[in-house]
């Protein structure tokens, strides 16, 4: 045993010591007490020791069989960035049954996440992870491991985005485009904007609106926003959603009878929801044509096709593929939405100016559109800030180390959840200047163009790194455009609070503000 061993161990000894006599001076000697104190004692000793030992990174001493606390509380992801202070930019909690290792700092986070061997690249072994996915989480791409069919799924989503990107006519090639579907999405939300009298909260409208365009790019226009089916989608989506956010079951799977009722209704909605999928999957197969690709779900046939899955996707593959696709960015990109909604009726000096650029560059006659986006830094750098300060997924997606490893001087062992905290990057003070102001200018240089720096990655890094980034670029900047190029968000009174809440990503709290025509 090292120095440091012992001295932390005859600390802790000297410490138990003094609360023993304490507690033998104070109160009588009861025998499930003293049994109680000797585990703690037991358990936190075996739990210094083994940690020294394996080289394993320092942390905080945990509860016995619940870890620690601050991972179970509000803004557990502060409160964990905060520990670095005192552990440094790796550290190690434990959290329920899970060992976790926290990585801080840049260096750790990009060397984390781009690992050649792909070390950290495996997914937990979530209980809730399996419920998603017809009790097999390897079915899905963000709950899967990473192996060739997880990364042949991934691929399949990009050359779809792509193909939607510049529509021409052919083999493999959409009809129409993305740009065209997601504006119409945002003209009919503009209207419904304009006609809603008083203060509102507009974070339904974006979560109906997104849900709309990828059900859109799934199935042509098989879904309208007023069919009772599309309220059950919604429904299936939040269960889902809610799935993958319960803490208490993933880190305690005992605790897997209270959730049996969640657990079942959300295996009920899956089933319900693959079955309408499977009909329009049918439907598609007996009216395809390779020439003319109406949709994701044509490029989906066509990829099969011609042999680019590798053969590896079978039916229950297609399933929770377009099972998973319909709730892509479900949470997220709503979410994204509302917060620069937020953010502009907090800080009206940003919005004029913004609208000030936009309207130099677009004018007052047309919409904005894709291609002016070039010349719109300033709006750009707007969105980048907010993604920066708000950072949606503060630790990406759990990882988990898929074996036994050296890393930044320590050893991880295997099944080890790794959390990169990207919060923790994005508000370094050694990387940002005054990290915690609100300031879009920290994206441009001193001319004026956009820069984005390497430690702003807001969609991962690597092998995990989100496929749907081209598309959240896009929706959300037609949706941000659009709005701000027409209408004037304003607080609802003189303080508009913006407080976050963290379930699965980070949330805006509910808040309300007014929307009015910049004509008027
Ligand atoms: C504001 C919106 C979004 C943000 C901020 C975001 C961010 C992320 C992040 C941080 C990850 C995890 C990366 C990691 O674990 O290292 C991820 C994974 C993923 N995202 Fe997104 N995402 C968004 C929207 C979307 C959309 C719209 C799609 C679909 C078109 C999508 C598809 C996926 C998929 C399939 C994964 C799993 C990738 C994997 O496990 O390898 N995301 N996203």
């Amino acid at each position: 045993m090292n120095d440091s061993v012992i001295s932390s161990v005859s600390k802790l000894i000297l410490s138990s010591d003094e609360v023993i006599q304490n507690y033998l001076t104070n109160y009588s000697i009861k025998l499930p007490n003293v049994f109680f104190l000797a585990l703690t004692f037991c358990v936190s000793f075996v739990y210094l020791w083994r940690k020294q030992l394996l080289n394993y990174p320092p942390g905080p001493i945990s509860l016995p069989f619940i870890g620690n606390l601050d991972f179970f509380k509000s803004k557990s992801y502060i409160r964990i960035a905060n520990l670095k202070e005192i552990y440094g930019d790796i550290f190690s909690l434990k959290a329920g049954k899970w060992d976790v290792v926290v990585v801080c700092s840049k260096e750790g986070i990009i060397e984390g996440l781009t690992d050649p061997d792909n070390n950290f690249d495996g997914r937990p072994d979530f209980l809730a992870f399996h419920n998603l996915f017809m009790g097999n989480r390897q079915l899905g791409i963000s709950t899967a491991d990473l192996d060739l069919k997880t990364q042949v799924k991934k691929e399949y989503i990009i050359q779809s985005l792509i193909s939607h990107w510049n529509p021409e006519p052919g083999q493999g090639q959409l009809s129409y485009s993305i740009e065209k579907l997601i504006v119409k999405e945002i003209l009919s939300l503009m209207c419904f904007f304009i006609n809603e009298e008083g203060a509102f909260d507009p974070a339904e409208c974006f979560k109906f609106a997104h849900l709309h365009i990828m059900m859109s790019l799934l199935f042509e226009d098989a879904y309208d926003v007023d069919d009772p089916i599309t309220h059950e989608i919604y429904d299936c989506l939040e269960n889902r959603k809610d799935a993958m956010n319960v803490k208490l079951y993933n880190y305690f799977p005992i605790l897997k009878t209270i959730y049996k009722q969640k657990i079942s209704q959300l295996e009920e909605r899956n089933a319900l929801l693959t079955r309408y999928h499977r009909i329009l999957l049918n439907q598609h197969k007996d009216t395809y044509n390779p020439t003319e690709l109406r949709d994701f779900v044509d490029q989906l046939l066509i990829f099969i096709e011609t042999g680019n899955d590798r053969e590896l996707f079978d039916s229950d593959d297609m399933d929770s593929l377009i099972l998973e696709l319909a709730g892509c960015g479900f949470s997220s990109v709503p979410a994204l939405l509302t917060w620069l909604m937020g953010y502009m009726a907090v800080f009206p000096d940003i919005q004029t100016k913004m609208q000030k650029e936009m309207d130099q560059v677009v004018g007052r006659d047309r919409f904005p559109t894709l291609a002016d986006q070039p010349f719109l830094p300033y709006t750009m750098a707007v969105i980048f800030e907010v993604q920066r300060n708000v950072t949606l997924f503060p630790f990406l997606h759990p990882h988990r180390a898929i074996k036994n490893c050296e890393f930044l001087g320590y050893n991880i062992p295997k099944n080890t959840v790794m959390l990169f905290s990207v919060w923790s990057l994005h508000h370094d003070k050694k990387l940002w200047k005054n990290p915690s102001k609100f300031d879009p200018c920290r994206f441009l240089d001193s001319s004026g163009r956009l820069t984005i720096p390497e430690h702003f990655i807001p969609f991962g890094l690597g092998e995990r790194r989100c496929p749907g980034e081209a598309l959240v670029d896009m929706e959300v900047y037609l949706f941000f455009t659009h709005i701000m190029h027409q209408l004037n968000v304003r607080a609802e009174g003189t303080i508009l609070n913006l407080e976050s809440d963290y379930r699965l990503a980070i949330q805006p709290k509910p808040f309300k503000i007014r929307i009015s025509s910049r004509e008027d």
